[in-house]
């Protein structure tokens, strides 16, 4: 195990790359998918299942502990890792999106984000500096800049003005970050849709000076093609030597674009919120368990899976339990999405260390186009 936190860069193919993010409490096998464990849980899962299917890291949400249970309380409990039997590296968000997103009565300031808990009304204040404390007392093993990420559509002025503020909220978040070895700080490249904007926060970042760089500000509606444009320049405005981490992204395809164009990390809540509604995310794109023409089919949702889903059940099974509202529909299609999301993180891992990731991207859009049958 490693002491300290470093990135190392094993293969390219084109500008995919594929490495290790080493931590102390464990190495990260990049391109990563980061499943999203909100409240101190994956959910519908238990962690070493999630272990199981492959993952080496956890994401948490800084919002949803620090309103409950709350930073102190889970600090003095033990910090994030034990509170949720998970000994592996855990990368929490800063709190300033899901404020943006979650709540209706807030304040943006120069200073931080004033808001009212949408759990029970009570007024919290979000700066930099609390929300560098609060991923401290989690013991968050990579900790996220506190930043603002714009709502689009919105004009250059305000895109501007808010990258802008999210840079000083980087430096006030390093400098509350303090030095702590084996801990990381990744900054996050804002910017929106502009070039010239999103080089000028890279240049802010890479001033500073982070751990990692993440690119914010996408994933918030702009569509694929607007997205993939950005990944077209903003891997590449980023240092080559650390970890990039796409912020909420995303669909197998959008991941499968991203590493193409350099990214290394990823998190989406898609996996898990989809298997709890009934769909599953396979080689063959998304099949919707709850649709009748499953009931009384006695084949395994894809039989070149080997998650306990498709190698003990029926899709008419999953089907009648998904209708049914039965627990376990959540728990084998949450199962069986993070395993796909995971074992399609590895092949483009071993597509990429081969220098075959073209023909593995072929032929992912091939199965794909072959449709569910
Ligand atoms: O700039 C950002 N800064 C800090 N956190 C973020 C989180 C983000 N998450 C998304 N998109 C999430 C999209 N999800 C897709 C699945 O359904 C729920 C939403 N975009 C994001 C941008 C940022
Ligand atoms: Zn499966």
């Amino acid at each position: 195990m490693s002491k300290s936190f470093s990135f190392h860069i094993s293969a390219n193919d084109g500008r995919a790359r594929t490495g290790i993010v080493s931590t102390p409490k464990g190495d990260i096998r990049t391109p990563a998918f980061m499943p999203v464990g909100t409240a101190a849980t994956v959910k519908a899962m238990m962690p070493e299942n999630v272990r199981e299917t492959g993952a080496d890291i956890l994401l948490g949400n800084t919002y949803h502990l620090m309103l409950r249970p709350g930073a102190e309380r889970i600090h003095n409990l033990g910090g994030l890792h034990k509170f949720m039997n998970w000994d592996r590296p855990i990368l929490t968000d800063s709190g300033g999106f899901q404020v943006m997103s979650l709540t209706d009565l807030r304040k943006l300031t120069e200073e931080g984000v004033k808001f009212r808990s949408h759990i029970d009304g009570s007024e919290y204040n979000l700066t930099p500096e609390r929300s560098m404390e609060i991923q401290r007392l989690l013991g968050s093993d990579i900790v996220m800049c506190f930043d603002e990420c714009p709502a689009l559509p919105a004009d250059r002025a305000r895109i501007n003005e808010s990258m802008q503020l999210s840079m000083r909220w980087a430096q006030r978040s390093r400098d509350a970050f303090g030095d702590r070895p084996g801990y990381a700080l990744f900054g996050i490249q804002q910017g929106g849709l502009e070039q010239d904007f999103r080089e000028e926060s890279a240049e802010a970042l890479q001033k500073i000076g982070f751990d990692g760089y993440a690119i914010g500000g996408l994933a918030v509606g702009e569509g694929q093609d607007a997205m993939f444009g950005v990944l077209d320049y903003a891997p590449n405005q980023l240092p080559q030597d650390k970890p990039r981490y796409l912020m909420g992204v995303g669909k197998p395809d959008d991941i499968v674009g991203a590493v193409q164009r350099g990214v290394d990390m990823f998190d989406c809540v898609l996996p898990s919120r989809s298997g709890r509604t009934g769909q599953a995310l396979t080689r063959f794109g998304a099949v919707n368990l709850r649709n009748a023409r499953h009931k009384d089919d006695p084949r395994p949702l894809d039989e070149n899976c080997t998650c306990p889903a498709c190698s003990n059940y029926s899709r008419a099974y999953l089907h009648h339990v998904h209708k049914a509202g039965e627990i376990i529909g959540s728990m084998l299609l949450t199962w069986h999405n993070l395993h796909y999301y995971q074992e399609l993180m590895q092949g483009l891992r071993d597509a990429i260390a081969a220098g075959e990731l073209d023909a593995f991207v072929a032929q992912f859009h091939a199965t794909r186009a072959q449709g569910d049958i």
